[in-house]
């Protein structure tokens, strides 16, 4: 890594000496670093990116440029002498810089537009594969259909720089779209010693959702953007048999895993998946429970934290205090990091809380008209959840869009095993549809969301008969389990699997499942209507997210067909394709507002929060 850094292109520099005279001149910078972390520093800030890795290099190639003439001689695109793998600091999407001998000058040039991880890296072969973000997989290399919609996106190197020649100095010899580059480190160096310096830790990230517990693996430094390695999830608890994914650098181990029986709860799917990542001989950085340096922890309710926070004995008691405002989640998740701090002795255990994001939504919005001494005595107000997601979904649809977060307004959907719709205005919440509990707001996969408060206690009892002597069957906390647990689509159908809901061929015989489809777009459609005036029409984009905004192709038209009155245009060849980046692009070319889809990463957002922040690390 470099100690020093020269600039071709003059700088314009501007500075006041201690005697009053001002400097203001144009020179050719160089900088001396004495250490690279130093170095590392300035050359991310002057990008806006942070560097992820960086490796010494022998050749480069791609699926159009191929590694070996017919010879058999490796031929790439050219001699290579360094890379650099960065991430975008306010989207998910990486870029490459490598070193190239051009016309024996080194010159740095700049390719984008790439996966979010490095989809293959073969330690052993010193080799390492970069997928083109947006480029399908399988599909026929030489269609170049779709560019500019965002959707099948492929990288050209010649694009970006047309005028650059290859980097060997010959002219391009093919103007096609690249799917991947392929990577062969050198021999002198080993793969891993660009990051050694930096100190990297092993962060685990846990999401225990209502329906499902998710955890990742990453390492990063601090400060650095974390690097996945590993990605594991227990899916459809409230839905059995439950699934078991697990993915290792990229690379698919198992998909729709059977689950043990015995798996029964958030608590016993985190044993699970812990077992599974330390069991995996392929994954060396977690090769025992003393491995995990930091594990960062979803807690639905955080109250009035507006910061994440490292669990100590105050913190733990105060969110057991919070565990009736979440009854689905945080209980499950504080067992889970009581199970970290028994079992990982060498990790810091790290609260990271959804309602965080909402601590920017006005006081007018937030406001239950109540009592307002009974509500500041009590913390009641809307707090909202889902939080993690829409930090995410933010920064990746702002670096979609091409625009800064802090100026992006978006209208977000989080429809998961709890469904909530989220107001952004100028990157921050300003409204959501959660309240003091997750319960209000949309129907999910057991919940009612926002009924009549007053349904309650006619629930057991006959309408217009309501007594202490009716209600006093239903006990209110029997209420909320009811609201909370036995309502929404188990209640409607019978089944908690949206993807079996929205599935029309099965509506015939399953009325049912139309009506609670139907419901569930109304709910919505509602809230993105209520929304669109509250933003008084200054939208960028309507985005999808949640198992269901991101799987369902069917919700989304439905959604979408209803808000066409707003502006908003669906293409449906789009919808229905799924382009497997962070975000893709389902609108119509050329429409405002966009529709947007986005894989959302409540890990990774917890992973990068933990690395931001150093009383974590020191
Ligand atoms: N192909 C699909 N089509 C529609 N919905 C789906 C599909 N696959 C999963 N889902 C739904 O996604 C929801 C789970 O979303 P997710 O955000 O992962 O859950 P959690 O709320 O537990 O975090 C479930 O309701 C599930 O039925
Ligand atoms: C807050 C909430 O409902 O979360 P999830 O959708 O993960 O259950
Ligand atoms: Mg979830």
């Amino acid at each position: 890594m470099e100690l020093y850094l020269t600039f071709l292109e003059p700088h314009r520099i501007r500075y006041t000496t201690a005697d009053g005279v001002l400097h203001d001149d144009y020179v050719e910078v160089k900088y001396e670093f004495t250490t690279i972390e130093s170095s590392i520093q300035l050359q991310g800030d002057l990008r806006g990116r942070d560097l992820i890795d960086w490796f010494d290099v022998d050749v480069i190639w791609s699926d159009q440029h191929r590694r070996q003439d017919p010879y058999g001689n490796v031929r790439g695109l050219g001699t290579i002498q360094r890379m650099k793998l960065w991430r975008d600091r306010y989207s998910t999407f990486h870029y490459l810089t490598f070193y190239a001998n051009h016309r024996r000058r080194w010159k740095e040039y700049l390719l984008d537009d790439f996966d979010r991880e490095p989809r293959r890296r073969d330690d052993a072969r010193r080799q390492l594969q970069l997928g083109v973000r947006g480029a399908r997989r399988g599909s026929a290399p030489e269609s170049s259909q779709g560019h500019g919609h965002g959707r099948e996106r492929r990288l050209s190197i010649f694009r970006h720089r047309p005028s650059t020649p290859l980097p060997n100095g010959n002219p391009p010899q093919s103007t096609g779209d690249i799917r991947y580059l392929g990577i062969q480190f050198s021999r002198n160096n080993n793969i891993q010693s660009g990051t050694d310096a930096c100190m990297k830790k092993v962060i685990l990230a846990v999401n225990a959702g209502s329906s499902s517990v998710k955890v990742s693996v990453y390492t990063a430094g601090f400060g650095q953007s974390p690097v996945q390695i590993a990605e594991s999830q227990v899916s459809g608890l409230t839905a059995p048999p439950a699934k078991l994914k697990y993915v290792r650098r990229g690379q698919v181990v198992t998909k729709d895993g059977d689950v043990d029986e015995k798996v029964n709860g958030q608590q016993d799917a985190f044993n699970l998946l812990l077992d599974t990542l330390i069991n995996d001989h392929d994954l060396p950085e977690i090769e025992s429970r003393e491995d995990v340096a930091i594990v960062c922890h979803r807690i639905v309710h955080g109250g009035d934290y507006a910061k994440p926070q490292l669990v100590a004995d105050g913190t733990y008691h105060h969110l057991e205090n919070l565990n009736d405002l979440a009854p689905l989640h945080n209980a499950n998740s504080l067992g889970i990091v009581r199970l970290c701090i028994d079992s990982l002795p060498g990790a810091r255990n790290v609260a990271c809380f959804d309602s965080q994001f909402h601590s920017t939504i006005p006081d007018h919005v937030r406001t239950y008209p109540i009592s307002q001494d009974i509500a500041s005595k009590n913390r009641l107000r809307k707090y909202g959840f889902h939080g993690i997601s829409y930090a995410f979904i933010t920064r990746a649809a702002a670096g979609f869009l091409g625009k800064p977060v802090d100026e992006v307004n978006l209208i977000a959907l989080h429809l998961g095993s709890g469904a909530s719709a989220c107001a952004i205005k100028a990157g921050k919440s300003w409204d959501t549809s959660m309240g003091l509990t997750p319960l209000a707001g949309l129907p999910g996969a057991t919940r009612s969301g926002s009924v009549d408060p007053s349904l309650v206690f006619h629930y057991a009892s006959d309408v217009g008969k309501l007594s202490p002597a009716s209600t006093k069957e239903l006990h209110i906390s029997r209420a909320e389990e009811i609201l909370n647990k036995e309502a929404g689509w188990k209640a409607l159908t019978g089944t908690t699997n949206f993807g079996l809901i929205a599935d029309a061929d099965t509506w015939r015989d399953h009325p049912a499942r139309r009506l609670a489809f139907d419901l569930f777009v109304d709910r919505v459609c509602a809230f993105v209507g209520s929304y669109y005036v509250t933003l008084r029409g200054n939208i960028d984009a309507l985005v999808f997210a949640g198992g269901i905004g991101e799987k369902s192709a069917r919700l989304r038209a439905a959604v979408a067909d209803q808000l066409a009155c707003l502006g908003f245009q669906l293409d449906a060849a789009a919808n229905e394709g799924g382009d497997g980046g962070v975000v893709w692009d389902v609108g119509k070319p050329g429409v405002v507002p966009r529709l947007l889809v986005c894989q959302t990463d409540e890990q990774f957002e917890m992973a990068r929060m933990c690395a931001e922040e150093e009383q974590f690390w020191s």
